[in-house]
């Protein structure tokens, strides 16, 4: 980007630590994302990102070594990111608290299975006025009912997270092939107060615009003295914020634009971040319903009639459980909703592993096990996790290809019941 992005008249004393918690598939390539930009805008970052690694030991060279030690010296993921040259300035780090020291940025980007314990080892160990990005697929289920990722992790730690979701095999993405994101972040009062209309960012705008000029009428919308913020659901959340320092830019929309978006990697902001994290979640249940017609050989009408009713699941579990905050248009406007179910139908693992299941007549954890290389899938447990929910209110039938794709996984039945089960009279 030749033309900063921040007004010239804005200059801040601090500037923000980025951390990606998480090194995996996908979260190696964000971090080589994030690790672009922050070398690219001193003005805003400090050019060091730290990357929490679970730490393992890796064949390399024929001797056992810490994956963090080369992916340090070598930069390069070689068990999870193999082949892609990863930012000198990109740190892995075997210690989570460590690696979130003095970070007010935090990308959380790991399966969703491990995020309970991450985060029970993060309370009370971050900055407080720290600002999250989940970039996690899936949700969470518990008897309470079910929830974000983004939120359980700013509830769980006491700060705003947002959502980034999008039509991103990471492979394509870390090779640098063009794509596109979304990314939600519905910014606290307190932030958006600073000035308002950097957060109306439109979907057309490249990050480096200069900041539009506020009015007197937009800075008294929100008061600075409420610490409180809407929740993805438009309920006043529970959480009291810490407001970020104003020696700090502000954690907003331009900011946010401009760590993630690099010339191939092109950003969305929108403020719907149950529309844009459900997209995530929910396609991978369809996308295994898409391996299993794939695999069954039934060809690229049977693919498109599940990715249709797939599609409609969505957006009416988005409207029947989040609400009103739940906009239909971010499931077929954004990359998050109908460009990620395609590219997830066309070739992502869930979609691969169904398809190689169904082929050899296995399961699709065996495959997993046997072709991923440690990788996890998300939509068998995701899948298993929608299912409990709608088990407990009496609701499978209304889902009937959430369903199906459970009860298929669990060996109740057989991808050749999925016409009649998915069937509008059924
Ligand atoms: N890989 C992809 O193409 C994309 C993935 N996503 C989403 O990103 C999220 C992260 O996925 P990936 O980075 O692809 O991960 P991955 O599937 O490559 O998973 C492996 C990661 O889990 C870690 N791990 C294993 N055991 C662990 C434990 N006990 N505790 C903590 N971590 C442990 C491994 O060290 C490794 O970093 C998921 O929600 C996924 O749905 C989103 C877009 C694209
Ligand atoms: O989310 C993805 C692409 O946007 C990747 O999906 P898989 O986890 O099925 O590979």
């Amino acid at each position: 980007m030749a033309t900063p992005h921040i007004d010239s008249a804005e200059h801040y004393s601090k500037k923000h630590k980025v951390t990606v918690v998480g090194s995996g598939n996908w979260g190696s390539t964000i971090s080589k994302i994030v690790a672009e930009s922050t070398r690219e805008h001193p003005e805003l970052f400090e050019e060091q990102v730290q990357m929490w690694v679970y730490e393992e030991d890796v064949e390399y060279k024929g001797t056992t070594q810490k994956l963090t030690s080369v992916i340090n010296e070598h930069h390069e993921n070689i068990k999870y990111l193999p082949d892609i040259k990863l930012p000198t300035n990109l740190v892995a780090n075997p210690s989570l608290l460590d690696a979130v020291k003095d970070s007010s940025i935090l990308v959380f980007n790991l399966p969703h299975q491990f995020i309970r314990r991450i985060c029970e080892q993060l309370k009370g160990n971050i900055v407080p006025f720290a600002r999250g990005i989940s970039c996690i697929k899936g949700v969470n289920v518990s008897d309470e009912g079910v929830a974000l990722f983004s939120e359980w992790i700013g509830e769980g730690l006491g700060i705003y997270c947002g959502a980034l979701s999008g039509a991103n095999i990471a492979s394509e993405i870390a090779a640098e092939k063009y794509s596109a994101t979304t990314i939600a972040y519905d910014p606290p009062p307190m932030d958006s107060s600073r000035n308002p209309s950097r957060n109306a960012t439109p979907r057309s705008q490249t990050p480096n615009r200069a900041p539009q000029k506020n009015t007197a009428d937009q800075l008294s919308v929100t008061p600075l003295a409420d610490l409180h913020h809407k929740d993805a659901r438009g309920r006043r959340s529970k959480t009291k914020l810490t407001p970020v320092p104003p020696e700090y830019p502000p954690l907003d929309h331009i900011t946010f634009k401009t760590l993630f978006y690099r010339p191939y990697f092109h950003v969305s902001m929108v403020s719907d971040v149950a529309g844009t994290s459900l997209g995530g979640a929910l396609k991978n249940i369809i996308a295994v319903a898409a391996g299993f017609v794939e695999g069954r050989g039934w060809g690229n009408n049977a693919k498109a009639e599940v990715m249709r009713i797939g599609l409609l699941e969505m957006v009416q579990f988005g409207q029947q459980f989040f609400g009103e905050t739940v906009q239909e248009k971010t499931f077929t406007v954004e990359s998050a909703g109908v460009a990620d179910l395609i590219t997830s139908c066309q070739g992502g693992r869930n979609f691969r592993c169904a398809k190689l299941a169904v082929e050899r007549g296995v399961s699709v954890q065996e495959v997993e096990a046997a072709e991923l290389n440690g990788q996890k899938l998300q939509g068998t447990s995701t899948a298993a996790e929608v299912n409990s929910f709608l088990k407990m209110r009496g609701l499978e039938q209304e889902y009937p290809l959430f369903t199906a794709v459970h009860d298929i996984l669990e060996g109740r039945k057989q991808v050749d019941d999925i016409p009649s089960l998915v069937a509008a009279d059924h």
